[in-house]
C-alpha cells in the first residue's frame, strides 16, 4: 500500500512549482561510496522532504556488503542525519524506508543482477513504481562499461512505450577521446542517447545556470561580452582539502581528467557560447557544442600550462601530509593535484581572448569563480598618479562557496583630489533572496526522474572537451613529475610564470 506523497497545497498548474517526478525507484551502485553517502542519499531524502518524489517511489542499493534492507536503511538513516539540507523529520523518514531494498553483489555477479531486476518488478506490484528505473553508477570509471552490460545481459535496460529505463554516469567519462568514445559505444549500445544521463553535477549549481541567465536575460552585459572588451577570463576552481581517503579514484586521473575536462570546460562553454534560439535542451546544447569544438590550447604547452603537486607541510596551522604520504597513493607517483591551461576560443567573438583555467587541491582557500577581466580604458584623462590603484574591471561570477556576482570597477576616493580606486559592487544570493537553492545533485537527480535532459552533457561535449584536453595531458605525459607546491599556497611557482609571461597575474580570490 502506498501513501501519496503530494503536498496538498501545491497547484499542479503553477509553472513556477518544480514539477513532481512520476512513479519510479532509483538504483544506486555504490551506495557504500563517498558521492554515494555524502551527496547522493541526503539529496534523496531532500526531494522526499520537498515533496517531488513520487507515491511509492522506491531506493535500491547495490554492493558487495553482506547487508539486508534494514542494514541499507541504517546507512541512509545515518547519511541523511548527517548531510542532508533539509530538516530530519520522522513522517518523512517513514515514508522513504518504506521503499528501501538492498541487494548484494559484486558487479561481474550474474546472479546478484538477475536478483536486482526481480527487486525492480516486485517494487512495481508491492509499490506501484511502474517500472520505471534510474540507475545511477556512482562507481569506478573502470566499471561502467561491465555494470551497463550487466544492465542489458538482464534486461534491465529496455524502455517501452510504457516503461522508462534510464542510466546516470558519474564523471569522468573516460580517460582520453579514444577510451570516452568507446565508452559511448558500449553505453549507446544499450541505452538511447535518449536514456543517457552523464552526470556533471556543476551545472546542477544554481549559480552556474545563473550565467546564462546573467548573460541572455539582461542587455548591459552582451554588447562588452567579446574580444573587443575583454582583456582575458580566468577560470578558477580551488579547493582546500587534500586527497586523503580517494586514492583508490584520483592516482592516476588527477586534477585535470577530474575536473577540467568536465566542470571547468562546461563553465568555459557556458561563459562563451552564443545565445541559443531557445532554452529547449537541442539548442542549448548546439550552441555548447560549437563553442567547445572551438576551444583549442593554446602553446607552447611548457610555457601555456602548469601543473604541480602538493608537498608536505602547514595548512591553516596544522601539519598534512603531501600526496605521497597519503594513504594508498604509490610512492613515486605523478598525479597531479593542480592543474593550469590556457584555452583560446577560436571564433570572432573570442578571437586572441585567453581563458585561463585553474583547480588544485591543498590550495589557500575553496572557491570557485568565473573573472571576466576587461581591457584597460583606451585613455585615461587624469594625472598618472591618479591612477595607480585602479585595476581593470572586472565582472566576477561567484559559483562558490559566497555565491553570487562582483563587479569591480574604478571610482574616484573621496577627497579634494582627484584618485581613482578600484571598487566593488555585489550581488549575493543570501541578501536577494529568500529562496534557498537546491544541492547540486538534488536538483539534477529529479531531472533525470523527470526525464528532463537540459543539463546533462550529450557524448559529443563529453568527447570535445576530451579533443581539447588530449594534447595537454599527452604533453605532460612526456615530461615527468609534477612541481612540488606548498599546502595552503596557490599553486606551483610555474603557474605563476604561466601568466606573468603575458603581464598579466591570476587573482587571488
Ligand atoms: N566523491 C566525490 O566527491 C565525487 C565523486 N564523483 C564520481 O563518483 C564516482 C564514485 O566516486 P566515489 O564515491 O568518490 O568513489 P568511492 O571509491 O568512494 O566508492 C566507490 C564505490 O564503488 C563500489 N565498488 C567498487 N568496486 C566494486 C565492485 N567490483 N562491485 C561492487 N561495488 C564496487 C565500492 O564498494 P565497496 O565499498 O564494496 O568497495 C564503493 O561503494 C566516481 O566516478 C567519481 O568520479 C563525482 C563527483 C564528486
Ligand atoms: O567532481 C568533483 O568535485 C569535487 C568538488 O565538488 P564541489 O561541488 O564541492 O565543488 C571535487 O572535490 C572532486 O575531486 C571532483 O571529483
Amino acid at each position: 500500500m502506498t501513501r501519496n506523497w503530494t503536498n496538498p497545497l501545491r497547484d499542479p498548474r503553477d509553472k513556477r512549482l518544480p514539477r513532481i517526478a512520476g512513479p519510479s525507484s532509483l538504483v544506486i551502485f555504490g551506495v557504500t561510496g563517498d558521492l554515494s553517502r555524502k551527496k547522493l542519499m541526503p539529496a534523496i531524502y531532500d526531494l522526499a522532504h520537498r515533496g517531488l518524489l513520487p507515491a511509492g517511489f522506491s531506493l535500491i542499493g547495490f554492493a558487495r556488503r553482506e547487508w539486508e534492507d534494514q542494514d541499507f536503511g541504517e546507512q541512509v538513516h545515518d547519511a541523511v542525519a548527517e548531510h542532508a539540507r533539509t530538516p530530519f523529520r520522522e513522517s518523512v523518514w517513514n515514508r522513504l524506508a518504506e521503499g528501501i531494498r538492498f541487494v548484494q553483489g559484486s558487479f561481474d555477479d550474474d546472479d546478484a543482477f538477475d536478483r536486482l531486476a526481480q527487486t525492480v518488478r516486485d517494487l512495481d506490484t508491492e509499490r506501484g513504481t511502474g517500472g520505471n528505473t534510474a540507475f545511477y553508477l556512482s562507481i569506478p570509471p573502470w566499471a561502467f562499461p561491465v555494470v551497463t552490460k550487466q544492465l542489458a545481459r538482464c534486461g534491465l535496460a529496455e524502455s517501452s512505450e510504457d516503461v522508462w529505463r534510464r542510466v546516470v554516469i558519474e564523471k569522468p567519462f573516460g580517460h582520453d577521446l579514444a577510451s570516452a568514445k568507446e565508452l559511448n559505444a558500449i553505453v549507446n549500445d544499450v541505452f538511447p542517447e535518449e536514456s543517457v544521463f552523464r552526470i556533471d553535477h556543476y551545472l546542477g549549481k544554481e549559480t552556474v545556470q545563473n550565467i546564462l541567465a546573467l548573460r541572455f536575460a539582461n542587455q548591459m552585459f552582451e554588447p562588452i561580452w567579446n574580444a573587443n572588451y575583454v582583456d582575458h577570463v580566468q577560470i578558477t576552481m580551488a579547493e582546500d582539502i587534500g586527497l586523503g581517503g580517494r586514492a583508490g579514484y584520483y592516482d592516476g586521473i588527477g586534477a585535470a581528467r577530474d575536473v577540467i575536462q568536465n566542470h571547468l570546460l562546461q563553465l568555459l562553454a557556458l561563459t562563451a557560447m552564443e545565445e541559443p534560439v531557445s532554452f529547449d535542451p537541442k539548442a542549448l546544447r548546439s550552441e555548447k557544442v560549437k563553442v567547445l569544438g572551438a576551444t583549442r590550447a593554446v602553446g607552447p604547452l611548457d610555457e601555456t600550462t602548469a601543473r604541480g603537486q602538493y608537498s608536505g607541510g602547514w595548512q591553516g596551522g596544522k601539519k598534512v601530509p603531501g600526496l605521497l604520504q597519503e594513504g594508498g597513493f604509490s610512492k613515486d607517483s605523478t598525479t597531479e593535484t593542480y592543474a593550469a591551461v590556457t584555452l583560446e576560443v577560436q571564433n570572432r567573438r573570442w578571437a586572441g581572448v585567453p581563458f585561463y583555467v585553474r583547480t588544485g587541491k591543498r590550495l589557500g582557500r575553496r572557491v570557485t569563480e568565473v573573472a571576466v577581466v576587461f581591457k584597460r580604458a583606451p585613455h585615461l584623462p587624469f594625472d598618472s598618479t591618479s591612477t595607480e590603484e585602479l585595476g581593470q574591471n572586472a565582472l566576477v561570477i561567484r559559483v562558490q562557496p559566497d555565491e553570487g556576482v562582483t563587479m569591480r570597477f574604478g571610482s574616484k576616493v573621496p577627497g579634494t583630489t582627484m584618485e581613482v580606486r578600484d571598487v566593488t559592487m555585489d550581488f549575493g544570493y543570501g541578501h536577494a533572496f529568500t529562496e534557498t537553492s537546491p544541492e547540486a545533485y538534488e536538483r539534477l537527480i529529479l531531472d533525470v526522474l523527470l526525464g528532463e535532459p537540459s543539463l546533462f552533457p550529450v557524448n559529443e561535449e563529453v568527447e570535445l572537451s576530451w579533443q581539447i584536453l588530449d594534447p595537454v595531458l599527452e604533453h605532460w605525459a612526456k615530461g615527468g613529475s609534477p612541481e612540488p607546491y606548498q599546502p595552503g599556497s596557490w599553486g606551483p611557482p610555474s603557474a605563476e610564470r604561466m601568466l606573468e609571461r603575458s603581464g598579466r597575474h591570476w587573482r587571488r580570490p
